[in-house]
């Protein structure tokens, strides 16, 4: 847990050490490309292992890579750029995937057809932090609506959160890695609605658990 952290404050030593004062893009000529060029970003797999994880993330990947290997759970794949989105908004990312390598958001999703269940594995980074030490409230919530929505996005489809409910139950260690566990459990109509648990890695600790409700978008109807 404790390397994971120093890792992802190493990046951010490393950014913080480049020329006082100027913008992000100008101290960092990759993302100066990617907001001032019009030329297509090949997205990249941010749900692979990367040197910010720690060992129980990387146990747990490896766990669940096992898993994939009879079909019965497949790796869903994380891409920094959506393409859903319009060319002008070409420069816009799910902000999950925002942050510089293990200093926000690492996750990745695996899902289970048959079950209809997503099992996220996540780790929190210095960036999330709220009371100090741990998570953000507001950055659990995030991940789980991450989580359940996507659980929610592969049978309904395009998805928006409607309602959201969450109990904190304890607190989340900044750096440490959670487990997600989403599952669907009813569809009216329209309406999806699931539940999910977020625990340690150990499953020990019954850190919140959730329900929400996603509406799969009705495309006769405008969004605004
Ligand atoms: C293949 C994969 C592709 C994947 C591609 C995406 C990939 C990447 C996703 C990653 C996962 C990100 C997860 C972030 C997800 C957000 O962050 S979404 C952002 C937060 N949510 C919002 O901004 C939504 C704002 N709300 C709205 O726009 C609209 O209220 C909604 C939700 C679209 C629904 O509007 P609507 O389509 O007009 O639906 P409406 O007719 O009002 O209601 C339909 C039914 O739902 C009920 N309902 C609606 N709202 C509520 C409510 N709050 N409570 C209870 N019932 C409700 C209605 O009563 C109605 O019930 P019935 O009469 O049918 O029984």
């Amino acid at each position: 847990m404790l390397r994971s952290c120093t890792a992802a404050l190493r990046t951010l030593r490393a950014l913080r050490g480049r020329r006082e004062g100027a913008s992000p893009a100008a101290r960092d000529p990759v993302l100066a490309r990617r907001w001032f060029s019009t030329e297509k970003v090949i997205p990249k797999d941010h749900a692979l292992p990367n040197p910010s994880w720690s060992k129980d993330l990387r146990l747990l990947f490896d766990q669940f890579m096992k898993k994939c290997e009879d079909g019965s759970w497949e790796r869903l794949p994380s891409y920094k750029n959506s393409k859903l989105v319009k060319e002008q908004l070409s420069q816009a990312q799910l902000f999950t995937r925002g942050y510089e390598d293990g200093l926000g958001f690492e996750y990745v999703i695996f899902y289970n057809d048959d079950e209809k269940r997503t099992v996220c594995l996540f780790q929190g980074g210095p960036y999330l932090q709220g009371v100090p030490g741990f998570l953000h409230g507001g950055a659990i919530a995030t991940m789980i609506d991450a989580a359940v929505g996507m659980c929610a996005a592969i049978p309904g489809g395009i998805v928006m959160t409607a309602n959201l409910n969450i109990n904190f139950k304890r607190p989340i260690p900044l750096c440490s890695v959670v487990v997600i566990n989403s599952q669907l459990d009813k569809i009216e109509g329209r309406k999806l609605f699931l539940s999910c648990t977020v625990r340690s890695a150990d499953e020990k600790i019954l850190y919140s658990e959730a329900t929400g409700l996603f509406i799969k978008l009705d495309p006769e109807k405008s969004l605004i």
